[in-house]
């Protein structure tokens, strides 16, 4: 549904957006990640047609955002970031308003503005100056007129931006339902938000992808992953240190940390070795059996699917200084009519 090749941004000399391709089907949410400056924004801005790019294409439902870009648009719902203009207006006028100009008429205008007040509980503030409303309704507000004409395709600029944690909740709710029959991308600095609602994630730094895959996938690159983490009660200091050998020992261990608590409680982390034969027990699996076999008195025992944010911290930056000139996408030929 969402098709993008070669998408490049140039602002003056600074490269926002370099070369960034990728698709969308029907049924995913895409969560786009990166640090502040990364150019999510930016592409964002593009793919939905309000900003001129420099280069590249971007395709929604077959439609070409640049030269067809009302019959995109259309396909389209899109929650900019930060609050909706027009905020001398109450949500209700917004709203039939930007029904209108979504070209819903009378009966469908009004079911279609009911339906969007609903799923994103706006009641309470209806005629209320958007200007008056607080952080997490403006939010809400921008949030009803991105779906108000249930779209195909969603795009998101951090749409929980804003809200408390009920109201993360149930818009995380709202993505998840509407997931079924829509392709939507999402940015976000919230990594749970990822695991919570995301079937695929992009990472992006200084404006270029460094990371494509399910949640479940860039866990998988964490040091983390399959780490156990075991609390073990010992009589002397001499048996934990012959556990602490134990451990080091098993097949499936790349590492051991050890903390040593009061009364002989000692808490290791035993870091997993590149699983490369899937048929030898994941380290889980063996560290149990070691401490059954030990006979160890274990009082707490987890195995972890792996840290986002490492694996963030690991590829991207913190800043996002001047980007060289160089090593950008071709301009894409002009086009005429
Ligand atoms: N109109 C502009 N003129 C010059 N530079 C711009 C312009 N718009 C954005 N930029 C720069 O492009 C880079 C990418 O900005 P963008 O807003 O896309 O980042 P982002 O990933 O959305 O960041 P954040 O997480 O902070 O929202 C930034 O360095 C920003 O300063």
């Amino acid at each position: 549904m969402i098709e993008i090749s070669g998408l490049t941004k140039r602002f003056g000399p600074f490269v926002a957006v370099n070369n960034v391709s990728f698709s969308v089907p029907k049924g995913q949410v895409l969560g786009f990640l990166g640090p502040n400056g990364a150019g999510k924004s930016t592409s964002m801005k593009m793919i939905t047609g309000f900003l001129a790019m420099t280069a590249g294409r971007v395709s929604v439902c077959g439609h070409d955002v640049e030269t067809d870009t009302m019959a995109a648009q259309k396909r389209m719902g899109y929650l900019p970031e930060g609050a909706p203009a027009y905020g001398e207006m109450t949500p209700i006028d917004f709203l039939r308003f930007v029904a209108e100009i979504r070209g819903l008429r009378g009966a469908d205008a009004a079911a279609a503005v009911g339906l969007a007040v609903a799923r994103t509980t706006l009641g309470p503030v209806l005629d209320q100056p958007i200007d008056t409303l607080s952080k997490g309704f403006k939010r809400r507000v921008g949030l009803a007129q991105a779906i108000l004409h249930d779209p195909d395709v969603l795009i998101m600029d951090e749409p929980t931006d804003g809200l408390d944690p009920n109201q993360k909740h149930q818009v995380r709710l709202l993505i998840q339902e509407m997931a079924r029959d829509k392709a939507i991308i999402i940015s976000t600095h919230i990594l749970e938000e990822v695991e919570a609602v995301c079937d695929r994630a992009l990472i992006i730094d200084r404006g270029r992808i460094v990371a494509d895959g399910t949640p479940a996938e860039l866990m998988g690159r964490s040091r983390w992953h399959d780490a156990v983490t075991l609390s073990v009660a010992f009589a002397s200091p001499a048996d934990a240190d012959a556990a602490e050998t134990a451990l080091r020992g098993l097949a499936g261990t790349a590492s051991v940390e050890r903390r040593d608590a009061d009364a002989g409680l000692v808490d290791f982390t035993v870091f997993a070795a590149a699983r490369t034969d899937q048929s030898t027990a994941p380290l889980a699996e063996q560290v149990a059996v070691l401490a059954q076999e030990k006979g160890w008195t274990v009082k707490a025992l987890y195995a972890e699917k792996g840290r986002l944010d490492e694996v963030f911290r690991m590829l991207t930056h913190s800043d996002a200084p001047d980007a060289p000139a160089g090593d950008v996408a071709a301009p894409r030929q002009e086009i005429s009519a």
